[in-house]
């Protein structure tokens, strides 16, 4: 089992540079399933374990995939099943995102339900609803979910969210661009990664308009083909690092940054004492004055307001903050793992319902701790980076998930950061 061991209290400076957003990347690759013709190519593909299981998803439902450097090819004309393993499945929420795009090609898709996880439970009761409102029949099979098409194929719907919920978003969008007419979707996640897999259905022959507002018009067409897409800076990652630079930093600059879509990150940043600058390639977070933050007071929510995949890593920071900070969480039910573990470094976090407050302290003291999952993983390595003393970090699993060479980007910025595998 792999550790990350952190001597802290290094000064980070330099560049890092952010790779391809796998929030973005997994639905792509779920959309590639709609070409039955062509091949598509992505681009600025993270290499990440999540991304693996993506690919090793739609390669066991017939496509043919190849990696080439952080390219990805799919050709996905001949495909031979509707129903993804269920070993592939339970590893990772998100491949429930092969569904919308089965159910639209082929009339069925059988999938395992992907049940909760270490955020909390983790419903896919939204995504449902849109299938049946297009004329879909739902069965559960052995603790699968059997999905089929009505004769004729799917219908366009209008379709009201109960929740903004980005899954759903995206597999009902991927169901509708092969369905018959049009599908609205209404209080529709706005999130970047959404209106980036609206772009590359497009640029399959999709006719989506609207995506990044509360509403989505989607316009059935006939066919989808291979297309040529670029993905998205990874904006998690990138926030990552610049709550890193700002605790921790003489100077970062996060390239490939879109401080568009980092707009509450760099609000709730700038609130507490750091200094930011964004140019055409990316966010530069310069050393803060008095070397504390100020506290503050954060609430997760839907974009753009701040995103909870940068929930954890904020209250790591803000445990050294001067005052006390709140950290409301409001997405997910389940979502404090990380604070336990910030509690065995001095941390002084006790949880209120929903809201963690956070007494600021002077420093923190490195210890052993374990990432619960991934974000929460990011955290407590950006606590051992501030904390006086070694940190030993396990359950490094969760991290490989969703960071392309998190040790190795934190090295290039001074820190004495190494990874043991055991
Ligand atoms: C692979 C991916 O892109 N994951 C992201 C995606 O997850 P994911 O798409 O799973 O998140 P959702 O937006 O669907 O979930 C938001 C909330 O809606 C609830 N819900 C969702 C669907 C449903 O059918 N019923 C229901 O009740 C969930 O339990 C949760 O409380 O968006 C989350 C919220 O920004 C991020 O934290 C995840 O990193
Ligand atoms: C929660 C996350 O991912 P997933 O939805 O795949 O669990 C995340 O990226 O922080």
């Amino acid at each position: 089992m792999a550790k990350i061991i952190i001597d802290g209290g290094r000064r980070l400076e330099g560049t890092v540079r952010i790779g391809g957003a796998k929030n973005a990347v997994l639905p792509i690759l779920a959309a590639s399933l709609l070409a039955s013709r062509g091949v598509s190519v992505i681009e600025e593909v993270p290499s990440l374990l999540d991304v693996q299981h993506m690919a090793q998803t739609i390669a066991a439902l017939g496509a043919k995939v190849d990696w080439i450097d952080h390219a990805i090819r799919v050709d996905a004309t001949q495909l031979r099943s509707v129903e993804p393993p269920y070993d592939l499945v339970r590893r990772m929420r998100a491949s429930f995102v092969v569904a919308g795009p089965l159910l639209s090609r082929f009339g069925e898709a059988i999938i395992a339900l992907p049940g909760g996880c270490n955020i909390g439970p983790r419903p896919v009761d939204l995504h449902i609803k849109g299938f049946e409102a297009m004329g879909a029949s739902v069965t559960m099979e052995n603790g699968c979910v059997h999905l089929r098409a009505p004769r004729g194929g799917l219908r366009g719907a209008r379709i009201y969210l109960d929740i903004a919920s980005v899954g759903a978003t995206q597999n009902i969008m991927m169901a509708a661009c092969l369905a018959n007419g049009q599908t609205i979707i209404e209080n529709a996640a706005k999130e970047p990664e959404n209106v980036d897999l609206a772009n590359y259905l497009n640029a399959m022959g999709a006719r989506v308009r609207g995506a990044g507002t509360d509403t989505i018009r989607i316009d059935g067409v006939k066919e989808l083909t291979g297309a040529v897409h670029s993905v998205i800076p990874d904006r998690i990652e990138a926030g990552t690092f610049l709550i890193a630079g700002a605790v921790m930093g003489n100077g970062v600059y996060v390239e490939n940054a879109l401080s568009q879509h980092l707009a509450a990150l760099i609000a709730k940043l700038t609130e507490a004492g750091a200094q930011l600058e964004d140019d055409v390639r990316g966010i530069k977070v310069w050393p803060i004055e008095g070397s504390r933050l100020r506290a503050i007071d954060v609430k997760t929510h839907y974009y753009p307001a701040y995103p909870t995949d940068l929930q954890a890593q904020m209250v790591a920071a803000l445990t050294t903050a001067q005052g006390t900070s709140m950290m409301t969480e409001t997405v997910f039910e389940n979502r404090f793992m990380h604070v336990a573990e910030l509690q065995r470094m001095g941390a002084e976090i006790h949880i209120e319902g929903r809201t963690a407050v956070i007494e600021g302290i002077e420093a923190l003291t490195g210890a052993e701790v374990t990432a619960t999952d991934l974000r929460a993983g990011a955290a407590l390595v950006i606590a051992g980076l501030m904390a006086n003393g070694t940190t030993t970090v396990s359950g490094v699993h969760h991290i490989d998930r969703g960071y392309e060479d998190l040790v190795g980007k934190f090295q290039s910025l001074g820190a004495s950061i190494r990874r043991v595998e055991e």
